[in-house]
């Protein structure tokens, strides 16, 4: 009561000081209390509001900002807690300095409940007839899934608000062409009627209302794109939290299959999956609202003020026309759906090719490809552009029939209907009747304008349905392979296979299922490596049935023993790493294995990331980790010279060199351990990307390099695939040495028989149920492996010997015989 009161003290004091001051108001006769004033003054007051509110959040969020960086957190504490929320804090570069970024962490439990939906609407959805229709539809069920489960997934969410002001303003937008067409009416009868004063004051009144209308549709288009922004970055870290999960889902996802074709996800294009479609999803999603909110808002609003003017009949006629229109042209309307869908396809195919060209480019140059690439290139680019021909002719004959019927016939329907009180009342001259021409004239053509962007919007819902169901089918695929009963291709009955043993001693539990594929058993915390009767099979939906490398390995070495495993190409010599990393599945048998954070893996292919020479050594650790973990750059520079790379130092000037100079950002002094330290954080993927550590070193260099890394991590059990065929022999002898006297215990894959000497053990790999695994003699070590290398040797100079004997009666022929 007592605010009401003074509500309306402050608007007639307002009122007062306006009216006093102006002649201009009590010229024209402008009521203060009219809808555009007021309006006009609330779009002031509110605009001004929020910009203060805006201003003091961002000074409230300056001042915290700057509270976190003098406080002297201790970033070797990853996680910190605080209400019950976890949350981490993350240094990102901007403007040159370092700001910290707060992240909450999401409960890794929500992601185990999320897979129960997924598997639930599979097995729902799989053998169901549910039609592509939009009200029962797939598309409307996935939809909600990823909405209720990633966009907004509860009520109280800062989208939900964000929503809730977006409808609050197409509420507003509508209401705001009412009062504009009303205006409109209004101005154009005081004009018939010669009255200037109030044709003076309409046009004032316009101008009033541009200040709301204006603000509206500015902040309609802000929150929309604040909305996709939103949903974009949820989709984003969901996605990420299980791609890039432990259990290398980015990894395993190339042996996931579907039965159904509509959710097979070509691994290839995962990359598409995650950048382009999840943007066009979000931008999609939320322009659908506008696009689909504001019309539909329209139509219900003029519809009933048009009741009003033009009776129920007429307004009853009008909708039967847009009805039966609108269901004519849905149904010669095209699969848009499927056409985006194709079209999607083919242009992720064409991306990765140049991809492709790109990092293969010196290969390409040597074998001299390039015309071959180039008629592969314009063969994919032909399927592309001849969907895109098809495409463009759809859309043209569903454009002339879309163009005659939403842009001339509906206004022509608005003409005849808004005509009818005038032409009933047969006084045509009458400005009121011209009032409500003008007003019936324009409710009626914004009532057109607004079933036709209804129609035009199916367009873009099919579109819609294209991209949920890329987003749906990339969601899916990535529950089932995170699922920790993924059964690489299998069939997923949701119940466990592969079991894991967390000691030594724990106890074995046997499986329910009968259909379980993976039956081995993995225990970790092994004090060496062993496999007991251990098939290796390529994974793949026959699970044990699949191709087979080796029907049954059997071997053991322990701690401090060193291991050699040789074999022809193909044999199977990596895929046994492979088991041993769990990338592959243990189809039967018993694998024993140390703690995995005893164990590093080296694979055939060097690989180096964007950053410094610093972070090629400490892959996967970053500068803030090494230092916490109490290393010093002295020491990588002692690994460099023992696997002869010191010379780079010389080259590159220091640790801290970057290929993309650029990329390398010295963040402000961080407290780690208690002490102030200069952080280099060089792995954020900055740079301008035109050189890369791959260019910069030679094959043999780069080998070098990882084994540099090697000696940093110090890791018990180190696992080398063949990690010197590209460096020189007596390199090769000085690192075996180097490892052997530093007490690796490592088991190396490789095709030279002269590393036998380095190790106690060898296993040699010759066909699928036939391999040899014994103690290498220390008597006969060098004997051994020199008797190889010279049976070797002495077969490659038969080869030579048959190849030139070969040449020389091919000669002998295209001379012809000697006389
Ligand atoms: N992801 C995969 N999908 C299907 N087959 C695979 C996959 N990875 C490997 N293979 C197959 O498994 C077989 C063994 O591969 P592996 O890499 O273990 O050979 P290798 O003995 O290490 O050979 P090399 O000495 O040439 O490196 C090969 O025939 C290969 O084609």
């Amino acid at each position: 009561m007592s605010l009401d009161i003074t509500k309306a003290s402050v608007k007639q004091s307002l009122s007062r000081l306006l009216w006093n001051n102006s002649r201009a108001l009590k010229f024209l006769n402008i009521n203060l209390n009219s809808k555009p004033v007021l309006l006009f003054l609330l779009s002031i007051s509110s605009s001004s509001i929020f910009v203060l509110i805006y201003n003091v959040v961002k000074l409230i969020n300056y001042f915290k900002l700057k509270s976190l960086q003098r406080s002297r957190l201790d970033l070797s504490k990853r996680n910190f807690y605080k209400k019950g929320s976890v949350y981490r804090i993350i240094n990102v570069p901007y403007k040159n300095n370092n700001l910290k970024v707060k992240i909450d962490r999401t409960n890794p439990d929500k992601y185990e409940h999320d897979k129960l939906v997924f598997k639930k609407f599979l097995r729902d959805t799989e053998f169901s007839d549910m039609t592509d229709s939009v009200v029962e539809s797939k598309f409307l069920k996935k939809l909600y899934i990823i909405w209720r489960h990633v966009l907004i997934p509860k009520v109280l969410h800062p989208n939900s608000t964000i929503l809730v002001g977006q409808l609050l303003f197409l509420v507003a937008r509508t209401w705001m062409s009412l009062l504009v067409t009303r205006l409109d009416g209004q101005i154009v009868k005081d004009l018939i009627g010669l009255r200037g004063k109030a044709f003076l004051r309409g046009i004032i009144y316009w101008f009033l209302f541009a200040f709301p209308a204006s603000y509206i549709n500015s902040g309609i288009k802000f929150l929309t794109t604040r909305l996709a922004l939103n949903f974009r970055t949820n989709l984003v870290r969901y996605c990420h939290d299980l791609y890039m999960d432990p259990r290398m889902v980015y990894y395993k996802l190339q042996f996931n299959q579907n039965h159904s074709d509509v959710y097979k996800m070509d691994f290839n294009y995962v990359d598409q999956y995650l950048t382009e479609d999840i943007k066009k999803f979000s931008d999609s999603l939320t322009s659908l609202f506008s696009n689909v909110g504001k019309p539909t808002m329209d139509l219900i609003f003029f519809a009933i003020y048009l009741r009003d003017n033009i009776g129920s009949a007429g307004i009853s006629g009008i909708l039967m026309c847009y009805f039966l229109t609108g269901w004519f042209l849905k149904r010669h309307s095209p699969n848009f759906s499927r056409i985006w869908k194709t079209k999607t396809h083919l242009e992720g195919i064409y991306y990765n090719y140049n991809l492709n060209l790109i990092n293969n480019c010196e290969e390409i140059s040597f074998y001299k490809g390039i015309e071959i690439e180039k008629s592969k290139v314009h063969k994919i680019f032909n399927n592309l552009l001849s969907h895109s021909n098809l495409e463009i002719k759809a859309k043209f004959n569903y454009g002339l029939l879309e163009e005659y019927i939403l842009r001339y016939a509906w206004p022509a329907f608005g003409y005849f209907f808004s005509s009818f009180p005038i032409l009933l009342n047969y006084n045509s001259a009458d400005s009121d009747s011209i009032k409500g021409f003008i007003v019936n004239k324009r409710l009626m053509l914004n009532m057109a304008d607004a079933g036709s962007r209804l129609m035009y919007s199916i367009k873009d819902i099919s579109s819609l349905s294209g991209v949920t169901d890329r987003i749906f089918t990339l969601l899916l695929n990535l529950h089932q392979v995170h699922d920790h009963n993924f059964q690489y291709g299998m069939a997923y009955n949701g119940f466990g296979s592969q079991l894991k043993l967390t000691s030594f001693t724990s106890r074995l539990r046997v499986p329910s299922s009968s259909h379980i594929e993976i039956n081995g058993t993995i225990q970790t915390s092994y004090p060496g490596l062993r496999f007991e009767h251990i098939p290796v099979i390529v994974p793949s939906a026959e699970g044990i049935n699949g191709t087979k490398l080796l029907s049954s390995l059997n071997f053991k070495i322990n701690l401090d023993e060193t291991l050699l495993i040789l074999g022809k190409n193909g044999i199977g010599k990596t895929s046994i790493i492979r088991i041993i990393s769990e990338l592959w599945p243990v189809y039967r048998g018993l694998l024993s294995k140390p703690a995995p954070n005893e164990i590093m893996y080296v694979s055939q292919k060097s690989y180096f990331i964007n950053g410094s020479l610093r972070d090629q050594i400490i892959y996967p650790l970053n500068h803030l980790q090494m230092i916490e973990k109490g290393y010093t750059d002295h020491q990588l520079i002692t690994y460099l010279n023992e696997v002869g790379l010191g010379y780079l130092l010389e080259r590159f000037g220091n640790l801290d060199y970057h290929p993309n100079e650029t990329a390398t950002i010295m963040t402000d002094d961080l407290i780690v351990n208690g002490k102030s330290v200069k952080i280099y954080n060089s792995n954020v993927g900055l740079g301008d990307g035109k050189k890369s550590w791959h260019t910069l070193l030679s094959g043999g260099e780069r080998q070098k390099l990882i084994m540099a890394r090697v000696l940093f991590h110090q890791k018990k059990f180190v696992i080398l695939d063949e990690p010197t065929n590209a460096i020189s022999y007596d390199y090769e002898d000085a690192i075996f040495e180097m490892m052997k006297a530093k007490k690796f215990t490592f088991i190396t894959i490789s095709h030279r028989e002269t590393l036998i000497k380095y190790h106690d053990y060898v296993l040699r790999l010759n066909d699928v149920d036939n391999y040899e695994f014994e103690r290498v003699d220390d008597g006969l070590k060098t004997f051994e492996s020199m008797d190889k290398e010279i049976a070797f040797l002495k077969a490659e100079l038969e080869q030579m010997d048959k190849a030139i004997e070969r040449k020389q009666e091919l000669l002998n022929l295209l001379n012809g015989p000697e006389d």
